[in-house]
């Protein structure tokens, strides 16, 4: 079994009937939903509420009950993946566009849990470019006051053209290298008209699980 399936396939221990997970969007969390859609054939009574449109696809592929969250007050729990993960369990998110939805939902929910396989984890942050979402209107002059913060901001491309979020936006991958102080940088990005969200995480993760030689291994806040 490789990592990824190793460690989003792990992460069902923590769901139980009953409750209200937030599903999250790429190729670790994908083992998470189809092990969920499994146990869901098998009668585990749970809703989801996904972080974009393509797990959406997926978890109704799989049986899984979707809600709204406009239906609902707050998530038990939310499981997600993760670009980077440092040890104080701070993360860069974002590499598949979902990080603004996945940040509302993690955020809603009592506990978030992280699925990362080895590649992930780092001393520290910005190795990995920070994606951060940003309005089509205006995107050079964001793109510049981006940049002020010490980066090298890059549009996101997609065959050809410029990336679309589920929220119809663009994305900007910001290359910063090092990030020093992830909140600090959180909120000084989230403070530039243009910025909708960006691809830092900071303690929100309640627990990390990840593999190390081969083992996995948790991380809880
Ligand atoms: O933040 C994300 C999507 O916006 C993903 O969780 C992150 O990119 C990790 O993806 P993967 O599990 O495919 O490596």
């Amino acid at each position: 079994m490789n990592e990824k399936q190793l460690v989003g396939e792990k992460a069902v221990e923590y769901i139980k009937d009953g409750m209200v997970v937030g599903l999250g969007t790429g190729s670790t969390v994908y083992y998470t939903i189809k092990k969920l859609g499994e146990l869901v054939k098998g009668g585990l009574k749970i809703k989801g509420v996904p972080t974009s449109e393509l797990t959406a696809a997926l978890a109704n592929e799989e049986g899984i009950p979707l809600v709204d969250l406009k239906e609902i007050e707050a998530l038990d729990v939310a499981i997600d993946g993760a670009d980077q993960v440092d040890s104080h369990l701070n993360l860069i998110k974002g590499g598949g566009g979902a990080l603004l939805r996945e940040k509302i939902i993690a955020n809603a929910a009592s506990i978030f849990i992280v699925v990362a396989d080895s590649s992930k984890v780092v001393n520290q942050l910005g190795a990995f470019p920070l994606p951060v979402e940003v309005v089509q209107f205006g995107v050079d002059m964001t793109s510049r006051k981006v940049a002020c913060l010490g980066c090298v901001p890059k549009l996101r491309v997609r065959e050809g053209q410029p990336f679309i979020t589920d929220n119809g936006n663009y994305i900007l991958d910001c290359d910063f290298k090092r990030i020093e102080s992830p909140a600090e940088l959180e909120m000084k990005l989230n403070m530039i008209p243009g910025v909708v969200e960006n691809g830092l995480f900071v303690n929100s993760a309640s627990r990390v699980i990840t593999v190390e030689n081969n083992e996995v291994i948790e991380s809880v806040k």
